[in-house]
């Protein structure tokens, strides 16, 4: 039909590929428009559309379950035109979210970005690395379903080679299949690495305030400086019951680095209360895999005999700061847990599953596609 293909082509630079048009090819069938959500406001949305620019109702996907709230990143079906106001009627089943617990008493869950493919942490090496905290954001991307990708920041403020070499490693050596890149928005260097692992997907900044996330993102789109990020999104046509507005929270990256999609939303930079349980293992997984190889299965890595954690730490294998910093990190969340309700835990390990199966699925089509991303 050729409605579908021209969505695919208008929807394609927001992430729309073969797997979106198959999940949406029920509601494409009663001719509702698929579109991705830009931005939520109280109780209307913002969604790029094969019809440009729409803001629409969300009335009908406001359940009462905070989990299924309308966010960033969404891919909807919507009314088509000639609905005034028009709606959206659903949304497609996310492929990842990352969520955070609310801070009130009675400890909400809040999706913050649906459907994020890459977790960009920058790091600013214009500071000490705090390889703790590096790690803790690193949990917290696993545990959201995306792949986590660590960004050393300002790499032109370490001039010298081999420091550089040396804090690429421990960096590392502390996110064990993660990828490490030392960008600099000021020099340009690796920012085509960077650009590379965006295209084709969707992705997340995240980051204390200062690692250089915004000139980043605004080097990344060709843009210099920290000035507003701001975008003007697809224009009105015909000026009629569209509106063009600017937008902030979901852009679209240059064609020309390969495409993409960068989500940037101010609550999803920092790092929030999330309930990092899955994402610890996974941020930890040589230490995991170690503990498979103890005598005992309950082994606390303490004074267990056959204990092949301690071991690795006595051969030198193991740093023993990465042990510590876990210890610490399990801790930091069993108390947060208690205080996380456990609706918003399913759900987190459901989508952690989700994604590790899906993960499974792109790679092999990459394998497939014969297409390889620069890992
Ligand atoms: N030397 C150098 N400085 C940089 C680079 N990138 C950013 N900076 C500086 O670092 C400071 C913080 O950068 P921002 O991009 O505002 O940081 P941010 O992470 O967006 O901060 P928040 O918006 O507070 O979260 C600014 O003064 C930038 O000029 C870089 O590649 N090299
Ligand atoms: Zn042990």
């Amino acid at each position: 039909m050729s409605s579908s293909s021209s969505s695919s082509s208008l929807l394609s630079p927001y992430g729309w590929d073969a797997d979106w048009e198959d999940a949406f090819a029920p509601y494409a069938a009663e001719g509702l428009v698929p579109g991705r959500v830009v931005r939520v406001d109280r109780g209307l949305c913002d969604l790029v559309t094969p019809e440009g620019l729409v803001r629409a109702d969300t009335e009908f996907v406001v359940p009462r379950d905070p989990m299924k709230v309308v966010c960033t990143g969404d891919w909807a079906a919507v009314d088509p035109e000639g609905h005034d106001p028009r709606y959206v009627r659903t949304l497609l089943p996310r492929r990842t979210a990352f969520l955070r617990s609310t801070s009130s008493k009675r400890s909400e869950a809040q999706v913050l970005a649906a459907n994020v493919d890459h977790a960009l942490i920058a790091v600013s090496l214009g500071l000490d690395l705090d390889l703790g905290r590096v790690e803790r954001f690193i949990a917290l991307a696993w545990g959201s379903g995306a792949q986590p990708v660590l960004v050393l920041t300002k790499a032109d403020l370490v001039p010298d080679p081999a420091t550089l070499g040396h804090l690429v490693a421990d960096a590392e050596e502390s996110a064990p299949g993660v990828q490490v890149l030392a960008v600099s928005a000021e020099t340009g260097e690796g920012l085509d690495v960077l650009g590379a692992v965006l295209a084709g997907g969707t992705s997340v900044l995240l980051g204390q305030s200062g690692a250089g996330k915004s000139t980043l993102a605004n080097a990344l789109r060709g843009q210099d400086g920290t000035s507003a990020q701001a975008v003007q999104a697809t224009r009105d046509r015909d000026g009629k019951g569209r509106h063009t507005t600017t937008t902030r929270d979901l852009l679209p990256m240059p064609g020309e680095r390969g495409g993409g999609v960068l989500i940037d939303t101010p609550g999803l930079r920092g790092v929030g209360l999330w309930d990092a349980e899955e994402g610890l293992g996974q941020a930890f997984s040589e230490i995991e895999a170690l503990a498979g190889e103890c005598r005992f299965h309950d082994c606390a890595h303490e004074t267990e005999p056959g204990c092949a954690v301690l071991a690795a730490i006595e051969d030198g294998s193991l740093p023993e700061r990465r042990l510590d910093s876990y210890r610490k990190l399990l801790r930091e969340n069993q108390r947060l847990a208690a205080r996380t309700d456990a609706r918003l835990r399913s759900e987190q390990k459901q989508l952690f599953k989700q994604r590790s199966a899906l993960g499974r699925h792109m790679m092999e089509r990459k394998r497939g596609g014969g297409r390889h991303s620069g890992w």
